[in-house]
């Protein structure tokens, strides 16, 4: 062996001197480093003395640049850091120092961030810390943007520039460290501890958030933000640790699923499946959101920081892909079930991707030359199915950020080429992208619709704004040449259902799109109404079916002709229309049916659950008269329905028992209306007269126009009730033992109303339905 150098006390502090002045950013040239000495040095006390020699040397470091700013002098002593760290048993010394990780009950956020070796490292900052902490160097904003009315713009430009310039510096260095420590083996996890801690400290609780000595400083998570993000830049092939296909959903399960601990991250020290690669992705996508979103939104004028904006964005594009590939990729339509993994991330993510979004779009230059079309994707897929994106608040947002994208908008009032630019970019990516040019146009109709029909009236601002942001871009969409094909079929429905139900229901509904002739006279209500004569009663074509559902419950499959279907759909339409005609009834003082009603015979009150007269709650009108051929078809279908359902049964047991189904003459007919996004919730019928309930007489329900599934069952329970699909023509019939069932319309189904229907009488799209009772 080698005969080895012994050091005197004397050289190592001569050293450790050079190592650290030459070192020192350039500012003043140090005394020269010999070349190989310090690797001389470390080789040497290895086995022994390292950490007495370099610690004192890491914590004076550390000290040096406590509370100092991005103009104050930290490059020295981040590159001296960076240097030593290079040397993996110096790295080692490093994380084995006892300020690497302060730990104990008593270490929170604030206190980790300031006690620990590289806490005032992350602390350099632009932005200001809480005033209780003082501050012994100027605040940078102060001394570089002082004064902004008597300095020209090329001097506020340049003191930015100096500021991005050394804030890059910073986590650049920041960034080169830790790499430099999870190169080796063994100080890899002290590292993911360390980060993982400063996180999850600064996640817990709402307390932590606002408690100024408890939380960490903005400046602070901003930095770490921009850290983790090129710890995550997955184009980085040689140095990068960060793998796309290791991004392990079972470990998303665990620090995001149901039975997480409210999703604090684990560094999972030791486990056989541990990837660095999920460490990594789960404690970016946290520190975003309590970092950088947060202070982009707090301080954005202090953070035009484009860069580490658009660093955001690929993050959130590469969660994006990850997201998608959760459910099958870029495909559409969505499966109609979706993952767990998918259900246990999407809401924290989503909700954060979607704010950056909106963000950057704020940002004067973030989205400059940035390729959306991922994002594009995405939001299409996901206005599709409120059951991948439930929330109504991620709505909102999807359809605000996109709103934010309407060429006409971009425009920052900086540079004027640069917004024409950044337009004309915006009109490429509607126009050319092939998901939004299929489905965007109906997707944001159906958010339209849908967000008219959800939450209460008390939503009513969050209800008017994405139901404007959703209507400004349909008018752009309107006027893009490629999304005509898609609009044409949708311009009618614009016209006649949306427009409309912005004026809100006072006025007459008509259930045609446009009317026909016979509409054209408004049936006034007369005592006898005129009864259409030619009206065809013949019966049910052979491939119709009768059937049994249950005892007392009984469905003639296709027993009304299109003609009685024609029939209904035109008296309906043109008693629609009169006095007593549609209108969108309240059930109590904040929520709507999620239909358009009317009654015949008797008015039923949904918000009072009971018969009467008139529609008080209303406009006080009298309900029309149910038209005798009606009464007619009611009459035949519940005979053929009796018959069926006495079948087998002998003429002494008819006489003891009686029918299973007694008959009925309706006094009443409640018609329903439901648009693609109607829905009726499990209910029973129980408001007619008690001897109406007790005898069983039945109720006779008559579909028309798209199908729609119809649940029913023993108990108010949706998740138990069995279904039926109710298509145009058929007739439901439950009394008996089967009156009081539970019974609910979860879903119309769209485009499924016969053709011929359709052509006779151009039936808006949704379900008609009649159900006639004795009271
Ligand atoms: O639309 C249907 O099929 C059922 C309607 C209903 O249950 C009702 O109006 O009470
Ligand atoms: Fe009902």
């Amino acid at each position: 062996m080698a005969q080895v150098k012994t050091w005197s006390k004397d050289e190592v502090e001569d050293l450790i001197l050079k190592v650290l002045s030459s070192t020192n950013g350039g500012r003043f040239s140090g005394p020269y480093l010999p070349p190989g000495s310090l690797n001389h040095l470390v080789k040497q006390y290895e086995e022994d003395g390292l950490a007495e020699i370099f610690s004192p040397v890491f914590s004076d470091l550390q000290q040096s640049v406590m509370r100092v700013s991005p103009l104050g002098p930290f490059q020295g002593p981040l590159k001296a850091l960076v240097l030593l760290a290079s040397f993996p048993p110096l790295a080692k010394v490093l994380v084995n120092h006892s300020s690497w990780h302060p730990q104990g009950q008593f270490v929170n956020a604030r206190v980790l961030e300031v006690s620990s070796l590289l806490g005032p490292f992350f602390h350099i900052s632009v932005i200001p810390d809480n005033p209780l902490f003082g501050s012994s160097d100027p605040i940078v904003g102060l001394q570089c943007f002082s004064d902004p009315e008597n300095r020209s713009r090329e001097d506020i430009n340049s003191s930015s520039a100096i500021i991005r310039t050394v804030m890059h510096q910073l986590y650049t260095g920041l960034h080169e460290l830790l790499l430099n420590i999870l190169r080796v083996p063994e100080t890899r996890e002290p590292v993911l501890q360390y980060l993982a801690d400063l996180v999850q400290k600064n996640v817990k609780g709402k307390a932590a958030q606002r408690n100024p000595f408890i939380r960490g400083s903005n400046g602070a998570l901003v930095c770490l933000s921009a850290v983790m993000l090129r710890l995550c830049e997955p184009d980085a092939l040689d140095e990068s640790f960060f793998k796309k296909d290791e991004i392990d959903v079972g470990y998303m399960l665990r620090n995001f699923g149901p039975c997480s601990t409210c999703g604090l991250i684990k560094a999972e020290t030791g486990q056989a499946n541990y990837s660095l690669s999920c460490e990594f992705f789960v404690l970016t996508a946290r520190v975003l959101n309590v970092g950088l979103l947060k202070a982009l939104s707090d301080f954005s004028t202090l953070l035009r920081d484009v860069t580490i904006v658009k660093a955001a964005l690929k993050f959130y594009r590469f969660m994006v892909v990850w997201l998608v590939s959760l459910v099958g990729d870029f495909n559409m339509p969505l499966p109609t079930s979706f993952p767990i993994e998918f259900a246990s991330v999407q809401e924290h993510f989503i909700g954060d991707l979607l704010e950056m979004l909106l963000l950057a779009s704020r940002i004067p230059g973030a989205l400059d030359g940035f390729v959306l079309d991922k994002f594009m994707s995405f939001i299409v897929m996901f206005l599709e199915s409120p059951l991948h994106v439930a929330h109504p608040y991620l709505r909102e947002k999807v359809v605000e950020v996109l709103n934010s994208w309407i060429p006409s908008k971009m425009s920052y009032g900086v540079c004027s080429c640069q917004s024409k630019f950044l337009s004309c970019s915006m009109a490429a990516l509607f126009e050319g992208h092939q998901m939004a040019l299929r489905y965007l146009a109906p997707n944001l109709l159906k958010v339209y619709i849908d967000s008219e029909f959800t939450g209460s009236d008390i939503q009513f601002c969050k209800k008017f704004n994405i139901r404007r942001n959703a209507l400004e871009l349909l008018e752009y969409l309107r006027q893009v040449p490629s999304y005509h094909s898609s609009w044409k079929q949708y311009d009618e429905l614009m016209r006649d259902r949306v427009f409309p139900s912005l004026e809100q229901s006072s006025q007459s509904f008509d259930i045609c799109l446009a009317r026909s002739k016979e509409a054209q006279t408004v049936l006034t209500f007369a005592p006898s109404p005129q009864e259409p004569l030619h009206v065809d009663m013949r019966w049910p074509r052979n491939g119709r079916y009768n059937r049994i559902i249950e005892p007392g419950l009984i469905l003639l499959k296709g027993w009304l002709t299109i003609e009685h279907q024609v029939e209904i759909v035109r008296m309906c339409q043109q008693l629609g229309l009169g006095p007593g005609g549609f209108y969108q009834p309240q059930f109590n003082e904040q929520n709507k049916l999620h239909l358009r009603m009317m009654c015949l015979g008797m008015q039923w009150q949904p918000s009072v659950r009971s018969y009467q007269t008139r529609r008080t709650a209303f406009d006080n009108a009298l309900a029309p008269p149910i038209p005798g051929f009606l009464l007619r078809a009611v009459d035949k279908s519940l005979r053929v329905a009796q018959a069926l359902g006495d079948r087998g049964k002998s003429r002494t047991e008819l006489i003891a028992q009686g029918s299973t189904l007694p008959h009925m003459v309706p006094d009443i007919c409640v018609i329903n209306f439901y648009e693609f996004s109607g829905k009726l919730g499990m209910h029973q019928d129980k408001d007619e007269s008690q001897t109406s309930l007790r005898k069983g007489l039945p109720v006779v329900s008559f579909s028309i126009g798209d199908s729609g599934e119809f649940i029913y069952g023993r108990y108010n329970d949706p998740f138990t009730a069995r279904k039926l699909v109710l298509d145009s023509g058929d007739v439901l019939i439950f009394g008996g033992p089967s009156r009081m069932l539970f019974h609910a319309v979860p879903k119309i189904i769209n485009n499924t109303a016969p053709d011929a229907l359709l052509g006779e009488t151009n039936l808006r799209p949704g379900r008609l339905n009649l159900t006639f009772r004795q009271y």
